[in-house]
């Protein structure tokens, strides 16, 4: 089966997603996602100007030597760019092969090794009363596991807090939003809300919070240690992850369990916190950590060690990685839990979808292939439009972490 053609589809129905689709002789198409928030025309070109050349004739069977030829063959490894692009070409491949052998995608990774996919929602709130009170809307939506997050009194800007609850960036702005940040307001806070949480709804439920890289290592020690009466499923990117000692000093002071990686692109990026057992999850995912096959590859190396899997799932990565990862979720051996942020109608109805939600769970459905479609007539009616990521600085100025 020759790959006939390759394009990228950009397109914004709320936020800005990448979208590859490759065609075959066969007349059976695949998509992938190819999202970089904030960077998203820089892999749109790395894909348009220098990988789609390249695809062209190419056995469209071959995943894994399309991969290898991608990886190696371009000298410059690994890299969001890169490796987002490699993703999405991936992903794609994996549909078309799936759709030829007239299964969900799943069967092909093994079949199913459970009913369904735990997911976490985001619970976001102004203060810690508006946090509960959204807390309880996810129980009531039947959710299992639930990631919490709250302003910090003394901040104008809400820590972890999106603007209109999806988006952590302004849709329309051209330039990053900045806020400003105070570690010691925060870990002041931080135990207070889940104090609140635990008091009102008990120990029933899976509680996650976020600390989006912003500790220094014996800070995120503590906060760890303060919040351990509340058990927590996770802290997530307690430090930044650059310097992957720090995580030794975390783990002497706290059994407050760790989740790491949504920046991650290779497995090279994970495997010395994982050998050192100093994270219990890995957030890699689909899109940025090279598609299907290589994110199977770092769950393997993870279950060695007994990390299991959290895959990032954020609405700025398209519901074409979503159903990508679901089918990789229920079918990986040490799977954890997925995110599932919740994307809006506008970019589902761009993204028609076979993946459902059942009672905290989610169901990757059976159509053959990962079930995502793109509707490309109603892509077009949405332009490209910068948007980023905040920038975060300390009370006096100094630019700190995201
Ligand atoms: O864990 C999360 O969902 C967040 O850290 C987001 O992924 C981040 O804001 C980038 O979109
Ligand atoms: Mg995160």
């Amino acid at each position: 089966m020759k790959i006939t053609g390759a394009r990228v589809i950009v397109t914004c129905p709320d936020r800005n997603f990448v979208t590859l689709k490759i065609e075959t002789d066969q007349g059976l198409t695949g998509i992938g996602d190819a999202t970089l928030n904030g960077r998203e025309l820089a892999v749109a070109s790395y894909l348009t100007d220098h990988v789609i050349p390249c695809l062209i004739g190419r056995d469209a069977h071959r995943i894994e030597d399309i991969w290898q030829y991608l990886y190696r063959g371009a000298y410059w490894r690994r890299g969001p760019v890169t490796m987002s692009a490699i993703a999405a070409v991936d992903t794609a491949l994996w549909d078309i092969k799936a759709k030829a052998a007239g299964l969900p995608l799943y069967q092909l990774l093994g079949g199913r090794s459970r009913d369904g996919v735990m997911i976490y929602g985001h619970a976001n709130g102004g203060d810690i009363a508006e946090t509960v009170d959204e807390v309880q809307r996810y129980i009531e939506m039947g959710y299992k596991a639930i990631r919490a997050q709250s302003g910090v009194p003394g901040l104008a800007s809400t820590y972890g807090v999106s603007k209109d609850k999806m988006f952590y960036e302004p849709a329309d702005g051209a330039l990053p939003t900045e806020n400003i940040w105070s570690t010691e307001k925060y870990l002041d806070h931080a135990p207070k809300l889940f104090d609140a949480l635990r008091s009102r709804f008990g120990f029933e439920h899976h509680l996650l919070h976020d600390v989006h890289h912003r500790l220094t290592p014996i800070e995120a020690g503590r906060l760890g240690k303060s919040l351990e009466p509340y058990r927590l499923f996770w802290m997530e990117d307690p430090t930044p992850a650059e310097n992957q000692e720090a995580f030794r000093l975390i783990r002497q002071h706290t059994v407050t369990p760790i989740a790491v990686g949504e920046v991650f692109n290779t497995i090279w990026d994970a495997k010395d916190l994982i050998q050192n057992q100093l994270i219990d999850y890995i957030r890699a995912t689909v899109v940025h950590a090279g598609g299907i096959s290589h994110l199977r590859r770092i769950a393997d190396l993870a279950a060695l060690y007994q990390v299991r899997t959290g895959c990032h799932g954020a609405t700025d990565l398209s519901p074409v990685c979503m159903g990508a990862a679901l089918h990789f979720d229920i079918s990986v051996p040490n799977f954890g839990v997925q995110e599932y942020m919740r994307h809006t109608e506008a970019t589902d109805a761009v993204f028609p979808h076979a993946y459902s939600f059942d009672a905290g769970y989610m169901l990757p459905g059976d159509v053959p292939g990962h079930g995502v479609e793109i509707d490309e007539a109603l892509a077009a009616k949405y332009p490209y439009q910068p948007s980023y990521l905040p920038v975060n600085r300390l009370e006096d100025g100094t630019l700190w972490n995201w």
